[in-house]
């Protein structure tokens, strides 16, 4: 059990979830602190006979079900995921997200297309008014990574591209990540349809209609908002 107010929040959000995963399901596992403590929990069961398959949306996910004993498969062969639970970094009163703050939005948002109910798991502070002050992860081709960002600045949405240490950072796909501010845009789906025909854009963290389960965690409790 975690001893941090935050990481407790995220942990019993995480618990909470795992309700929602039945034997025999093919399950979308998220990347992420939070996502973390649900794939320590799935492990668990799965270790006390729950028979699942999951898919991991990330290099250290899949590293963490390994290390946990949860069996997996590849998206190929699942074709169709029953639950997906994954974490967020900002989720507003429409079920609306931005996501991608571990770099895995790419993986994340293929698995949340092609699965039947996305759950998002959060501590409380994740919950906004208005998306934006979470600067919006946009993953771009290496090779068109300083046209775009060019765009972007004439787009007055401010890139700066994501580094880890003196280099840029590459998610699992090989691609860089440009952190943008979208907070005073009004139009986020026109602006998603913008960013997207952008040639080199590969995916943006908007999850703007995948999510229809959130669960939050508060103090000691729960909350599930249901669309
Ligand atoms: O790329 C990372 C994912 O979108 C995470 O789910 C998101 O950044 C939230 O992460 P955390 O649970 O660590 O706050």
């Amino acid at each position: 059990m975690s001893s941090n107010p935050k990481d407790r929040e995220k942990e019993i959000a995480a618990l909470e979830s795992l309700k929602y995963i039945k034997d025999g399901m093919k399950v979308g596992l998220g990347t992420g602190s939070t996502a973390a403590h649900m794939v320590k929990g799935l492990g668990r069961l799965v270790a006390n006979g729950l028979q699942v398959v999951g898919v991991p949306s990330s290099d250290a996910t899949e590293t963490l079900a390994i290390e946990v004993g949860i069996p997996l498969t590849t998206l190929d062969k699942a074709k169709r995921l029953d639950v997906t639970i994954d974490g967020a970094d900002e989720f507003d009163g429409n079920f609306q997200l931005i996501k991608g703050g571990g770099g895995a939005l790419l993986r994340e948002k293929i698995l949340a297309y092609n699965t039947d109910i996305n759950i998002i798991i959060a501590d409380a502070a994740k919950q906004v008014e208005r998306l934006g002050k979470f600067k919006l992860p946009v993953e771009t081709i290496q090779f068109a990574t300083t046209s775009i960002s060019k765009i972007l600045e004439e787009m007055s949405l401010s890139p700066i591209l994501r580094m880890k240490a003196d280099q840029p950072y590459t998610t699992d796909e090989g691609n860089f990540i440009l952190d943008i501010d979208i907070f005073d845009v009004d139009d986020l789906t026109t602006l998603n349809t913008k960013l997207i025909s952008i040639p080199g854009v590969v995916e943006t963290g908007l999850f703007l209609d995948t999510t229809s389960i959130v669960i939050v965690g508060q103090g000691e409790t729960t909350k599930t908002l249901k669309k």
